[in-house]
């Protein structure tokens, strides 16, 4: 099937000479969801800008369902929705007519039965006379959200939708954008969280100066790159590890009794044998021991210092 977005060799440079993308080839399939991690300036939200048309390119291509996002502007555009980084809402407005709005925007004829199944599928149905400075900000978010679905995108970006909120209100978040993917809406989102990335995604792209290092599914690159930790606890504390123990790379915690032991699931031998070897040889006895899988943010980390 033909991916639903296609970018190709793009490229942007900003007039002060900012090398924001540089050759960005990717396919998004329809109904996935494409979670971009990147450090600051990475030129993830360039990249955004770029395929709904309010940055120009200067190098490539992106279309949008066949559909070329500068020769084929409105057609491309039509068929996306965008929620902002920032909360930009009218505040004495309704939720009703701010969404209203948005879908004229789009020259979209008037549809409140769409808009009601939006607003129901986002909680904010009951809400829909209230003016938007009353809400609670999870309820703001969800509106940002309503406004950009309202002109019946299937692509939805997502910039950042949780930045600097709490626990709870990131979880909600959540909640809703899986309940739109099973709606069948293709979401791409960028995030700092890679718990976010680690939680919500089908793929994961990474972007590190302007340039995309790697996009993979993500169960396939935690399984890939990730590592597993091996935590040892002795019985007895020790101010140091004896020196042979040292070339393992092993790192002793603060309280002496905690080793940690990082291997490659993949390796032939993990190692493990002949450090519970060694432990015992130098007569350190083992109390408990416990593997954990390293974190998607390890697995980010590691690539983003091995490819700079
Ligand atoms: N309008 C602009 N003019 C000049 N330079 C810009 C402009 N917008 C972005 N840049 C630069 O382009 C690079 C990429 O920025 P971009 O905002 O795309 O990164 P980002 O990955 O979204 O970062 P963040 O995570 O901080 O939002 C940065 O060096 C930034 O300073």
């Amino acid at each position: 099937m033909r991916p639903i977005i296609e970018v190709r060799d793009l490229s942007k440079t900003y007039a002060s000479g900012t090398h924001a993308l540089s050759g960005v080839t990717l396919d998004i399939a329809g109904g996935e969801i494409l979670a971009l991690l990147g450090p600051n300036g990475a030129g993830k939200t360039t990249f955004i800008s770029i395929t709904c048309g309010l940055v120009t390119p200067t190098g490539g291509s992106v279309s949008v369902d066949g559909h070329d996002i500068v020769r084929d502007y409105r057609a491309a555009r039509s068929l996306i929705g965008l929620v902002p980084q920032e909360i930009t809402l009218e505040f004495f407005e309704t939720v009703m007519n701010t969404v209203r709005f948005s879908r004229g925007l789009f020259g979209k004829a008037p549809d409140d039965a769409y808009l009601e199944k939006v607003l129901r599928a986002l909680a904010l149905w009951d809400k829909r006379d209230a003016k938007l400075r009353e809400l609670s900000g999870g309820m703001k978010r969800r509106v940002l959200i309503a406004k950009a679905l309202a002109h019946g995108p299937r692509i939805l970006f997502l910039d950042e939708p949780t930045a600097g909120v709490d626990v709870n209100l990131r979880r909600e978040m959540w909640e809703v954008v899986r309940g739109l993917k099973k709606e069948g809406v293709t979401i791409i989102l960028t995030t700092h969280y890679l718990e976010e990335a680690e939680e919500m995604a089908d793929r994961v792209g990474i972007i590190d100066k302007g340039r995309l290092l790697l996009v993979r599914d993500k169960t396939e690159l935690m399984h890939e790159f990730g590592q597993k930790i091996l935590t040892v606890e002795l019985t007895d504390p020790v101010a140091a590890l004896p020196a042979p123990l040292a070339g393992l790379g092993l790192d002793l915690g603060d309280d002496g009794r905690t080793v940690r032991f990082r291997y490659d699931t993949h390796a032939d031998r993990s190692g493990i044998a002949r450090l519970l070897a060694e432990f015992a040889g130098h007569g350190l006895a083992v109390r408990d021991l416990s593997t954990e899988q390293t974190s998607l943010e390890e697995v980010f980390l590691r690539l983003v210092r091995d490819m700079a």
